[in-house]
């Protein structure tokens, strides 16, 4: 693993999860809730979520030169690349429930640019962890800023919170908007405003 090589990838240490103690905790967890762990639906349980956790915490693992697998050319474009609409789905730190939604990702080149599938790929790349939101928009721009070297990055994420609809506060219909703005989308109203006009004009409102 090429860990150092790109620091905004964040990237934790060893080979993966602790399968073997997900699952024994996860069955100490069926009998703190008064269930039998042995009854023929449950049996298997502590292994399925424990495989589930290592396909949703992928994302801490992943060796970002592989991901990025050398698809950055050299182009002569200096105008504004929007790749918007890119869904995910992420666990929050706080309940380990899901909050999933779209983000939006802009840059404007300084000579390279990106394979259009590595976007998205970078979106999961900082979606499949424990995240809060805010954190997750900041990285996914500070890692195309390491990366890229480009004029300038935008991202903009919009989610909803299953732990604010399912629980607590329940309120079903309230989504939470993030947005970090480098270089020329933080020093230019105008390069924002381009930016924020392109993605108003999105597909469908965010709903599950
Ligand atoms: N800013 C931010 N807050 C989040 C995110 N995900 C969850 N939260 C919030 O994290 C907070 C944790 O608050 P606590 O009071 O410690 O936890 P709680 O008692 O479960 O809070 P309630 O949800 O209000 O019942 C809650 O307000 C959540 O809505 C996120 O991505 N960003
Ligand atoms: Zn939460």
């Amino acid at each position: 693993m090429n860990a150092n090589v790109y620091a905004a990838a964040d990237l934790l240490d060893g080979d993966g999860i602790d399968t073997q103690s997900i699952q024994e905790s996860v069955r100490r967890m069926l009998i703190a809730f008064g269930e039998d762990p042995n009854r023929q639906g449950l049996l298997r349980t502590p292994e399925r979520v424990a495989k589930m956790y290592e396909e949703l915490l992928a994302g801490y693992r992943i060796d970002p030169v592989e991901l990025i697998n050398d698809a950055i050319f050299d182009v002569n474009y200096d105008e504004m690349v929007v790749v918007r609409d890119i869904e995910f789905y992420s666990l929050c730190e706080h309940h380990m429930l899901p909050f999933i939604g779209r983000a939006h990702v802009a840059y404007i080149p300084k000579g390279k640019v990106i394979g259009l599938s590595k976007i998205p790929r970078v979106v999961d790349m900082f979606a499949r962890r424990l995240q809060v939101q805010e954190r997750m928009t900041r990285q996914i721009a500070d890692f195309l800023n390491e990366v890229l070297h480009p004029m300038g990055v935008a991202v903009v994420v919009e989610a909803i919170h299953m732990c604010a609809m399912i629980r607590g506060v329940k309120k079903h219909n309230s989504r939470m908007t993030t947005s970090t703005m480098l270089g020329a989308f933080r020093t230019s109203m105008a390069t924002r405003m381009e930016f924020l006009d392109n993605i108003s004009r999105s597909a469908e409102p965010l709903h599950i």
